[in-house]
C-alpha cells in the first residue's frame, strides 16, 4: 500500500475535504520523518551512557578545579562519581579509572583496543614524533621495537652480561658518598647520577660524568636537566587541551622541551659519533649501543631502526628508566628513615645475607626478602607513575557499562587503587610485612589489578627485569655500606609533588657513616 493509497483511505473516512487532506498529508509526512530520524538515532545511539562526572565551565571544562596534586584530586572525584568517571578538559574528554575491575577491562579484556598512547605535545617533541616505545601508538613499528628491546636487549642473558657495568656505576656512587662521610648528603641527586651512570655504562661503556667533565654535565646540572625533561613530559599544557592553539605554545612548554632535548641530544650524538668513528678505525665494542647502531645499518625491515628510533629508545632507557628507579629508591630510603624499627630489620637482614666484610652483589638480592617487601610497599604507597602513561582507545567501546568514545584520554589512577581501604588493610600505613605473606604472590607484572606499580597488559613497563634488579641493587648497596641519619634538628618530609613521575616534594638529605668493617672496600 503506497503513501497516497493511505491518504485516500483517510479521505474516504473523513470525506473529500481537500484542505484537510493536505493537512493530513503534511502531518503524516512530519510524523514519519520524526520517527525515521528517531529510529536512525536509535541505531547510532551508544548502547551505554557516558560515565558520570563533574560539570565544568563552558569551553575550559573542569581544568580550573583540578589543582596541582592531580592524583589526589582524581581520587577524591572517584569517591563522588565512582571508579569510572569522565572529565572534560578543554576540548579533550578524559576518563579516569580507579578500580581493579575497570582496570581489568582496559588492560586485559580490551587491551588491544586501549593500547594506543595519548602522547602530549612535549612527549612528541622528545621522541621525534612518537618514535620511542613509551609514547608510540600500538602499531607495527612499536611492536618491532618493543620485541627487540624486551627479547634481545633485556633478555636475562643480556642483563646478566652487563652486571659488571652496573656494579661500576653503583660503586662510583658509594665512593662519592664515602667522600662525604659525616656531611649532609643530597641523596636524591647522588642516586640519580649513580643510576644514570650505571645505565650509560651498560649502554655504551662510557660514564656520563667522566665523559663530559669539560661540559656543563655535572651532578646538579644533570639532575636539573633530567628534572626539566620529566616535568615538561607530564605538565598540564594548554596546547594539549586546545590543539588548535598549539602553534601559540602559550606556556612555552614546546620551546623549553626543544631546548632541553638539544642538550640531551648532544650527549647521545657524542656517544653515537664516537662509536661510528671507532667503527671506521676497526675497534667497535659489542654493547647495547652497538646493537642498536647495527639495527640502524640493517636492510631487513623486520628489524631495522631509523636513527630517530635509536635515539628515542636511548632516551626511554637513560631518562625514563633512571628517573623512575632513582625516585623509588629515594622514597624507600625516606620511608626507612621515618621507620627506624623497619630500618633495623633491613640492616639485620643485610648483615646476615651479605655480611659487614663484603659489598652487596646482585647474587645476594634473591635472599633479601624483607628489603624486597620494603620496596614493594614503597611502590604501593608512592607509585612512580601514579596515573601510568595515558592510553587512548582506537575505537568507541565500553567499560563497566559506560561508553568510552574513540580517542578519549584514559588515566588509570594506580595511586588511588593502591590506597583503597576496600582492597588494603590500613592502606595509608607503611607495613612491608603485608608483602611477606607467602599465600599472596605479589609481583610487579601487573597480574593482580590491585597492585600495578609497573602498569599491566601489553603496555606494561618494558624495562621491568632491569628495573627490578637496579632498584634492589642500588637500595641494598646504599643501605649496607652506610648508616644513615637525619641531619640534627631536621625531620623527614614525606609530601609528594605530582608529575608524570611522583617525586618527593623535598629531596632527601641524610648524613652517612660507613658500616663496613674494612674501609678499603670503599676505595
Ligand atoms: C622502578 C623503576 C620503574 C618503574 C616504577 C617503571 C614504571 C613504568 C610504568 C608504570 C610504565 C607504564 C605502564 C603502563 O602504562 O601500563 C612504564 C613504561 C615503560 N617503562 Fe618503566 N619503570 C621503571 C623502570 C624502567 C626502566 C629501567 C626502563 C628501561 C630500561 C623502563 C622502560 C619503560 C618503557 C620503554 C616503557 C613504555 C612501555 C610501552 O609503552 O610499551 N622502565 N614504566
Amino acid at each position: 500500500m503506497s503513501f497516497f493509497q493511505i491518504l485516500d483511505g483517510f479521505a474516504a473516512t473523513w470525506g473529500s475535504n481537500k484542505p484537510l487532506q493536505a493537512l493530513t498529508a503534511v502531518f503524516i509526512a512530519a510524523f514519519s520523518i520524526f520517527f525515521a530520524s528517531k529510529i536512525a538515532r536509535g541505531f547510532r545511539k551508544p548502547p551505554f551512557p557516558l560515565p558520570p562526572g563533574p560539570r565544568g565551565l563552558p569551553i575550559i571544562g573542569y581544568l580550573p578545579f583540578l589543582g596541582t596534586d592531580l592524583h589526589v584530586a582524581l581520587a577524591n572525584l572517584a569517591s563522588s562519581y565512582g571508579p569510572v568517571f569522565k572529565l572534560r578538559l578543554g576540548t579533550k574528554l578524559c576518563v579516569v579509572v580507579s578500580s581493579p575491575a575497570a582496570v581489568k577491562e582496559i588492560v586485559r579484556d580490551k587491551d588491544a583496543i586501549f593500547a594506543n598512547r595519548d602522547a602530549s605535545v612535549g612527549a612528541l617533541i622528545a621522541t621525534y614524533g612518537g618514535h620511542d616505545i613509551a609514547f608510540a601508538d600500538y602499531d607495527p613499528e612499536w611492536r618491532k621495537m618493543r620485541k627487540l628491546f624486551v627479547q634481545e636487549m633485556l633478555s636475562k642473558a643480556s642483563i646478566d652480561a652487563c652486571y659488571d657495568k652496573r656494579r661500576e656505576g653503583v660503586r662510583m656512587g658509594i665512593r662519592e658518598v664515602y667522600g662525604k662521610t659525616g656531611e649532609a648528603v643530597n641523596i636524591s641527586q647522588i642516586l640519580l647520577v649513580t643510576l644514570v651512570d650505571s645505565v650509560v655504562r651498560t649502554l655504551w661503556g662510557g660514564s656520563i660524568l667522566e665523559d663530559h667533565k669539560d661540559s656543563s654535565v655535572k651532578g646538579p646540572e644533570l639532575k636539573q636537566m633530567l628534572n626539566e625533561f620529566i616535568t615538561l613530559l607530564g605538565c598540564p599544557n594548554i596546547s594539549d587541551f586546545f590543539p588548535a592553539l598549539a602553534w601559540l605554545d602559550l606556556q612555552g612548554v614546546a620551546r623549553r622541551m626543544r631546548k632541553v632535548c638539544a642538550q640531551i641530544d648532544s650527549i647521545l650524538d657524542k656517544a653515537i659519533n664516537e662509536r661510528t668513528t671507532a667503527g671506521v678505525n676497526g675497534s667497535r665494542r659489542r654493547d647495547m649501543l652497538q646493537y642498536l647502531l647495527d639495527l640502524n645499518d640493517s636492510e631487513d625491515p623486520a628489524s631495522s631502526l631509523s636513527m630517530n628510533q635509536v635515539k628515542a629508545l636511548l632516551k626511554d632507557i637513560v631518562i625514563g628508566g633512571t628517573d623512575t628507579t632513582a625516585t623509588i629508591t629515594e622514597w624507600a630510603l625516606s620511608k626507612l628513615l621515618k621507620h627506624p624499627e623497619t630500618l633495623e630489620q633491613v640492616y639485620q637482614e643485610l648483615n646476615q645475607v651479605v655480611g659487614l666484610d663484603s659489598m652487596v652483589e646482585e647474587s645476594h638480592l634473591p635472599q633479601l626478602h624483607y628489603l624486597n617487601a620494603v620496596l614493594k610497599e614503597t611502590h604501593r604507597l608512592h607509585p612512580a607513575l601514579p596515573l601510568l602513561v595515558p592510553r587512548r582507545p582506537s575505537q568507541t567501546t565500553d567499560v563497566c557499562g559506560y561508553t568510552i568514545p574513540q580517542g578519549t584520554k584514559i588515566l588509570i589512577n594506580v595511586w588511588a587503587i593502591h590506597r583503597d581501604a576496600q582492597l588494603w588493610d590500613m592502606p595509608s600505613e607503611f607495613r612491608p610485612e603485608r608483602f611477606l605473606d607467602p599465600a599472596a604472590k605479589w609481583d610487579y607484572a601487573g597480574n593482580d589489578f590491585r597492585y600495578l606499580p609497573f602498569g599491566s597488559g601489553r603496555r606494561v613497563c618494558a624495562g621491568l627485569p632491569l628495573a627490578e634488579r637496579m632498584q634492589m641493587y642500588a637500595l641494598a648497596s646504599f643501605l649496607h655500606c652506610f648508616k644513615w641519619e637525619v641531619p640534627k634538628g631536621e625531620e623527614i618530609e614525606l609530601s609528594e609533588t605530582f608529575g608524570i613521575v611522583l617525586k618527593k616534594a623535598v629531596p632527601l638529605v641524610a648524613v652517612p657513616t660507613p658500616r663496613l668493617s674494612d674501609l678499603k672496600l670503599y676505595a
